[in-house]
């Protein structure tokens, strides 16, 4: 059946939802079992949040009558809305790598640890989909100053954090010389974090990722095929997130969210204001504009995937 009535007039139910990771990075599922809604159906453990409950403390509760451990520590990994034809549920989704007690199924959940990888094979909830790509995306997207020279990027590649996804943002190198220097920092970056933005097929052809200008996001009539890497785009609103969202890319970048110092009058989002337009997105969000490292408590509590820029890694603009 199809949904009915704006998301206003529809019930929405907030869920505590825990994504146990372990050091080997395999996560925590179960299986919703007969007799509950969506029996059946895996999902990551979590629950309801009940009246004059936070979401820290429905999560505490939900991990512990689930599962039997007591949560440590947490941090928030995306929060996303989903509407399903008779609800539509808010999934503020956390990820968790200390807690004390070995999970036991509680509640008749069959239980399964999974790599990143393999979690496909499982039918997973319709919601989840984001929340596998939020796993799967790394907190930092650092960007290249405009002019940087190749020989200049190589040798900065080794001090920057490796667990980052990179973007060869060089506007006014011609694409004989991108090409180029992209070949060359393929071969010392991790292809798989790495971020093109020019002819989508030389992101397929090396295995790359690719980044679209909010105006190309609507200018595809889809997501461009071939590339096996990761999809990006530019976004400033909820138009642009939700044309990403509807092109099927993996993240979305969405600022900015303080003043930068090429754009120190620029209008900012807040915060909140990016936290409320992340949880409508339907995709990871990386926050932008005068962020860095530094930030990623703040970004993540605000809903973010992390965060992208070019100053904070690389230093002035
Ligand atoms: N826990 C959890 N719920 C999810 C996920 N994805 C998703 O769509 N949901 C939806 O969110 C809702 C979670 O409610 P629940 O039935 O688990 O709530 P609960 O633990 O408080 O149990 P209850 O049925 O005893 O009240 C369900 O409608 C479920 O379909 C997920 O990954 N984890
Ligand atoms: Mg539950």
């Amino acid at each position: 059946m199809p949904s009915t009535g704006p998301d206003s007039v529809r019930k929405l139910v907030r869920i505590a939802v825990g994504v146990l990771r372990r050091a080997n990075g395999d996560v925590l599922i179960a299986q919703r079992p007969d007799g509950k809604e969506a029996a059946g159906w895996w999902e990551f453990p979590g629950g309801k949040i009940e009246a004059g409950e936070s979401v820290e403390q429905a999560l505490h509760r939900e991990l512990r009558e689930e599962l039997g451990i007591q949560l440590q520590s947490a941090r928030r990994l995306i929060v996303l809305r989903h509407a399903y034809p008779d609800k539509t549920v808010e999934l503020d989704t956390w990820l968790v790598e200390r807690w004390q007690g070995d999970p036991q199924s509680l509640e008749d959940q069959a239980l399964a640890w999974s790599s990143l990888g393999r979690l496909g094979d499982y039918r997973l909830l319709p919601a989840d989909g984001p929340i596998l790509n939020a796993l799967r995306l790394p907190s930092q997207y650092l960007i290249t100053p405009p002019d940087i020279s190749a020989d200049e990027l190589v040798r900065r590649l080794p001090a920057l954090p490796t667990d980052a996804l990179l973007r060869l943002r060089l506007p006014r190198l011609a694409d004989v010389g991108y090409r180029r220097l992209a070949g060359q920092v393929a071969e010392c970056w991790a292809v798989e974090r790495l971020v093109l933005d020019r002819d989508p097929a030389l992101s397929a052809a090396l295995g790359a990722g690719w980044h679209a200008s909010e105006a190309a996001l609507f200018e595809l009539a889809q997501r461009p095929s071939g590339a096996s890497g990761r999809m990006l785009g530019s976004c400033h609103g909820a138009k642009s997130l939700a044309r990403a969202r509807e092109l099927g890319f993996d993240a979305a970048v969405l600022g900015p969210v303080r003043p930068t110092p090429s754009h120190p009058s620029a209008p900012t989002l807040d915060w909140s204001a990016f936290g409320a337009l992340a949880a409508d997105a339907g995709l990871p969000v990386y926050a932008i504009g005068g962020v860095g490292p530094s930030q990623l408590a703040v970004a993540w509590q605000a809903g973010a995937q992390g965060v992208a820029g070019i100053s904070a890694w690389f230093g002035g603009e």
